[in-house]
């Protein structure tokens, strides 16, 4: 089944387009984990069980898992989520030449890390990005403007046409959607952008991050990132996600020494921005 069909039955299952950001930042893992075997899959996996109710999909950042044991842990995070139902987007920001490319593009091969869905950079055009284009059941997410405020220094420029860089990727992202397999990542935190890129491609579903600790618009979020889906399968559902990370999985951080109300802090900020979510749809 294809990414945007499975990710459209998973958030009307869960009345929820929260993706939970898996980005264990080691400097700031509770005790309770911190000495175990693999402390980032521990992390991950009490914040999956405290959340997974709630998640339309989880974004591990592959940028938290270097170093020793970090493919490891996001190997058994990935599959954890797997075993809870819910779909994985693994933010890796790819998009080198074909063969790097190609080499890259494993991650999503079940006997590889088996992410469902990916985030690609690019900027090296098309076809670094073709691997992962090819797969028909794997989502592809082009960045199109982050939320950055660094952002703005070369994807606002302004080409000789008069638009900004930030639509002709996004036109250029529509164009490479021969599979029904792209979506775009747009920030919370522009909204002028965020409504000109919907404008400019009405039909790829964006990742909105940026809302929580960025401080981004979630009813804008809601407003332009979500797309009805016109798949083969799930046809006429709402398909796109809002990603918060450290504003879930820190949540907790007050209660550092009691592992139940860690988590637990964890499932309600996931329940509550489901929750907040869901009045913008
Ligand atoms: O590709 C992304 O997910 C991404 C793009 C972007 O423009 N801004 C952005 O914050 N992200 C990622 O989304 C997550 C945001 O984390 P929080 O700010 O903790 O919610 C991080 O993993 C970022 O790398």
């Amino acid at each position: 089944m294809r990414f945007f069909d499975r990710l459209a039955e998973r958030i009307d299952a869960v009345d929820s387009v929260v993706s939970v950001g898996l980005d264990p930042d080691p400097d700031r893992l509770p005790e309770s984990v911190a000495d175990a075997d693999l402390p980032r899959f521990q992390f991950n996996r009490r914040i999956i069980d405290a959340t997974h109710e709630h998640a339309a999909c989880y974004k591990p950042n592959a940028a938290f898992y270097e170093g020793p044991d970090g493919w490891a842990a996001l190997e058994e995070t990935i599959a954890y989520a797997h075993g809870k139902g819910v779909p994985v987007l693994l933010d890796a920001k790819r998009g080198d030449i074909g063969n790097t490319a190609r080499q890259y593009a494993s991650a999503l091969d079940p006997d590889g890390l088996d992410a469902d869905a990916i985030t690609v950079n690019p900027y090296l055009g098309r076809d670094s990005l073709e691997p992962f284009l090819q797969r028909e059941d794997n989502g592809v997410f082009v960045l199109g403007r982050t939320s950055n405020p660094g952002g703005a220094d070369l994807q606002d420029l302004e080409l000789a046409t008069g638009e900004p860089l930030y639509e002709r990727v996004a036109a250029l992202a529509d164009l490479w959607n021969d599979n029904d397999n792209v979506g775009l990542v747009v920030g919370a935190t522009n909204l002028d952008e965020l409504q000109s890129i919907r404008e400019a491609v009405p039909d790829l579903p964006f990742l909105v991050p940026g809302v929580g600790a960025q401080g981004g618009d979630a009813e804008a979020a809601v407003e332009h990132g979500l797309v009805e889906w016109d798949g083969p399968e799930a046809s006429g559902l709402d398909v796109g996600l809002v990603n918060s990370s450290r504003g879930i999985i820190f949540a907790g951080e007050e209660a550092r020494g009691d592992a139940d109300a860690y988590f637990g802090a964890a499932g309600q900020a996931a329940r509550q921005l489901a929750a907040r979510l869901e009045q913008f749809r």
